[in-house]
């Protein structure tokens, strides 16, 4: 497992060891020593995520509040989505910074989202089957999140504006201005 730097503290891409042979292929997809090892940060996840999606749909930005913060380990087994993590960590340096990294079945790349982030994601293949490591249990009442197409953050989710699919309850999130302040 090889590690790669985002430039947003903790937010780490990680690049998996596969091993391919005439049968298919063989990768350690999470392993809690090795990812506390090469990362320095907790692998102390409680629940696994999964959702699927078509074409054109995003999810987000979504996070947890407070004590049910969650930091996320996220991949893609089928398809490709672009996943985008926004730093809404307040006084951080790189705070309103986003990264947003091509997630496939193909490339097998995973990302590190540490609390304190909104997270969504856009799929740019037919469909995706998307999973997900959280080191904190759901809990409704602690849901928060910012507009998919704030002006601010000015996220380029890849996807024509006529072919965006996103939820009635995502169309109703705050701006990231109102995040801290609203
Ligand atoms: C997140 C979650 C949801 N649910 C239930 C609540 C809803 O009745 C249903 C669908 O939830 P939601 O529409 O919030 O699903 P997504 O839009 O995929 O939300 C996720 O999308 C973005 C990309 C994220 O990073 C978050 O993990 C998460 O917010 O599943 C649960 O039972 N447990 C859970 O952990």
């Amino acid at each position: 497992m090889e590690i790669e730097q985002t430039g947003l503290k903790d937010c780490i891409i990680i690049k998996p060891r596969v091993f391919d042979d005439p049968r298919g292929y063989f990768f350690e997809s999470f392993n809690k020593q090795t990812f506390e090892e090469k990362t320095g940060l907790s692998g102390d996840f409680v629940q696994d995520n999964q959702s699927y999606s078509s074409y054109g749909v995003i999810r987000g930005l979504h996070a947890q509040t407070g004590a049910f913060a969650q930091a996320k380990l996220v991949r893609v087994t089928k398809g490709e989505v672009l996943d985008v993590a926004v730093d809404a960590r307040p006084g951080s340096p790189t705070y309103g910074h986003h990264v947003a990294v091509r997630l496939s079945a193909e490339n097998k790349l995973q990302l590190y989202i540490p609390r304190g982030f909104v997270h969504g994601f856009s799929v740019l293949s037919e469909t995706a089957e998307f999973l997900y490591k959280c080191d904190n249990f759901f809990n409704k009442a602690s849901e928060t999140g910012v507009i998919y197409n704030d002006a601010d953050l000015n996220i380029d989710w890849m996807i024509p504006q006529d072919q965006q699919s996103v939820s009635e309850k995502d169309l109703l999130l705050k701006t990231f201005a109102e995040l801290h302040h609203g």
